[in-house]
C-alpha cells in the first residue's frame, strides 16, 4: 500500500481549475522573484484544457517562464494529436504568450533518432523544474510511460532528460521525460477528473509494482512533493 499523497478534492472542474491555477501561478512568480526565472511543465491529453485557458490569464512574468511538455506525441506540430499543438492554442495565449515554450518533437523522423537534440534543447529549461502537472491514463500510465510496454524501464531508468517510446497500447511513437527529470522537481501536481480516475488512483494506491502501473513511481516516492487535484 503506498502513501496516500495530499488529495485536494472538488466539486466541479471550475473551482479546481481557479485554485490550481491559482496556486501555480503564484508558484511561478514566486520562482522568478527568487531566482530570475521559472520552470513549468504540462501534460497533453483532455484533462488541462480549461486549466491552461485559466493560467494564460494569469498576471505574472511570463517572459521569464521555460514550459515544456512531459511527453509529446512524434506527429506533426499541426496534428491534432500534437501536445505541442495543444499548449499553442491553450496555455501560450493572451498574457501567458510571451512565455519561452520549448517543445519536445523535432526535425528528426523519429522520437528515437531525435531524442538526444530534444534533451539538448531542454538544457537551458530551469532544473529542478518549479511546477510539473502530470495526468493520468485509465491504465495507470503518465507522461509516456505505459504499463507493460517494451520500453518503459529505459524511460524510468535513463539518465537523459528524456526518451522514444513506443506504446504498444496508444497510437504514435513518442518521446517522454524520464523518471529522473520528473522526480527532480519543486512540485508534481497528479491533475485528475472523474469518478473512474478516481477509481484508478485508488487502485494504484494499494501496491508498489510500477511496470502494472507507471503512476506509482510518483504516487511511490518521498522526494518531491506531489498534491492530487481531483474533481467529479
Ligand atoms: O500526451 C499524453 O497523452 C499525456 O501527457 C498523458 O500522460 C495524459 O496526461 C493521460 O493520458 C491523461 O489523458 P486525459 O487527460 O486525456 O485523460
Amino acid at each position: 500500500m503506498l502513501k496516500e499523497a495530499v488529495f485536494k478534492s472538488f466539486d466541479n472542474t471550475d473551482s479546481l481549475e481557479t485554485q490550481l491555477a491559482d496556486r501555480i501561478a503564484r508558484q511561478l512568480q514566486d520562482a522568478v522573484d527568487a531566482r530570475g526565472k521559472a520552470s513549468l511543465v504540462v501534460s497533453g491529453g483532455s484533462t488541462p484544457l480549461k486549466l491552461f485557458k485559466a493560467l494564460s490569464n494569469k498576471a505574472i512574468d511570463w517572459n521569464e517562464v521555460f514550459v515544456t511538455l512531459a511527453d509529446e506525441r512524434w506527429v506533426d506540430n499541426a496534428h491534432k494529436d500534437s501536445n505541442e499543438r495543444l499548449v499553442r492554442e491553450n496555455l501560450l495565449q493572451n498574457r501567458a504568450a510571451s512565455a519561452k515554450f520549448r517543445g519536445l518533437k523535432n526535425m528528426f523522423a523519429s522520437a528515437e533518432e531525435g531524442a538526444a537534440m530534444t534533451s539538448e534543447h531542454l538544457a537551458n529549461v530551469p532544473r529542478p523544474f518549479d511546477v510539473v502537472v502530470l495526468g493520468m491514463g485509465n491504465d495507470g500510465h503518465t507522461c509516456s510511460w505505459f504499463p507493460c510496454s517494451d520500453d518503459l524501464m529505459r524511460a524510468l531508468d535513463s539518465d537523459a532528460l528524456c526518451e522514444a517510446v513506443t506504446p504498444r497500447t496508444a497510437p504514435h511513437e513518442r518521446i517522454t521525460l524520464t523518471k529522473k527529470a520528473i522526480l527532480n522537481s519543486r512540485q508534481i501536481y497528479l491533475h485528475l477528473v472523474g469518478e473512474q480516475k478516481l477509481s484508478v488512483y485508488r487502485q494504484a494506491l494499494e501496491s508498489d509494482d510500477i511496470k502494472a502501473m507507471p503512476i506509482r513511481v510518483v504516487l511511490g516516492q518521498h522526494k518531491t512533493p506531489v498534491d492530487v487535484y481531483w474533481s467529479a
